[in-house]
């Protein structure tokens, strides 16, 4: 059965971290708790601009970052460090903590990150990273999709994802139409990046930067590009975790307790942030 429409969002303009501005979509008042999404950020920027986000932690949730243009530049306290070009992706699961530092490169940089909750019993797994850059991608009669997560027209991610997640990238010739299977129940929208789309059995017209969040009943999601250009979009669906959420910034957990014993580890360089003691990024200073 195709899912209907829940909502549609316009995503907004926020400043963030230094200089930089995103296109805020989960994460907006608008569009509330999405269990398992926290956030999904659109931002450009270049360092000529000033723009980044330089040394900055976090605790109990993974980061998922996408480079569509350009480059962004990387560096942690557990000594990782790399670029991201366009193309690549990121999936940085942070555990009982990581501090980095995210900076573009001198071109403009166009990306994506979402934060991704992970249930109380992953939390506070040590830090790690699975980085992609040949991702899965696959045509099909004017529909291109780059499995990032997930499965689609046949193909599957090698991603671990230990909250369960698709994450796919799909373009739309004109006329080109997709039916995509997603396991039922599962928390899914789709946000626009490039060109017009028709979404759902109601074939509602959605243009760029804007977020559609799906009812949970089904397992397949419509879309139909009528347009005469290419439509681009991210469909991003994962398991509700169904835990309670305590939140400060980038750190998130299960209660308000865990948030103070957070804060006062991240003051105090311990339960995982021993390597803050004296670190500071080459890339964010
Ligand atoms: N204020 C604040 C607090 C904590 C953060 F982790 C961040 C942050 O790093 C980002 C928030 N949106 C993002 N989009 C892309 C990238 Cl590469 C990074 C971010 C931030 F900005
Ligand atoms: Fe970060």
């Amino acid at each position: 059965m195709s899912r209907s429409i829940e909502k549609i969002v316009a995503s907004k303009w926020k400043s963030e971290g230094r200089g930089a501005r995103v296109r805020r979509s989960i994460g907006l008042p608008a569009i509330g708790q999405i269990d398992p999404f926290l956030m999904l950020d659109e931002f450009t920027g270049s360092s000529l601009e000033g723009a980044g986000f330089p040394d900055h932690p976090h605790r109990g949730f993974e980061t998922v970052t996408y480079v569509l243009e350009g480059e962004i530049y990387h560096e942690d306290f557990l000594g990782n460090s790399g670029t991201l070009k366009a193309g690549d992706m990121q999936w940085m699961t942070a555990g009982k903590g990581i501090i980095h530092s995210e900076i573009p490169g001198k071109e403009m940089v166009r990306g994506l990150q979402l934060w991704l909750n992970l249930k109380r019993k992953y939390k506070m797994v040590q830090p790690s990273y699975q980085e992609l850059n040949q991702m899965i991608s696959v045509e099909k009669d004017g529909v291109k999709v780059i499995v990032i997560a997930g499965e689609a027209l046949g193909k599957i991610s090698e991603v671990r994802t230990r909250t369960p997640a698709y994450y796919l990238d799909i373009t739309l010739q004109p006329d080109a139409e997709l039916s995509q299977k997603i396991p039922d129940g599962w928390t899914t929208f789709c946000y626009t990046l490039d060109g017009d789309v028709l979404v759902g059995p109601e074939s509602q017209n959605i243009p760029a930067h804007h977020t559609v969040v799906f009812n949970r009943n089904g397992d397949t999601v419509h879309f139909i590009n009528k347009s005469s250009k290419d439509s681009r979009f991210i469909l991003i669906s994962g398991e509700p975790i169904g835990e309670s959420v305590a939140q400060h910034g980038p750190f998130v957990m299960n209660t308000q307790e865990e948030i103070l014993q957070t804060i006062d580890d991240y003051r105090n360089h311990k339960n995982g942030f021993e390597h803050a003691k004296n670190w500071k990024s080459d890339i964010g200073t």
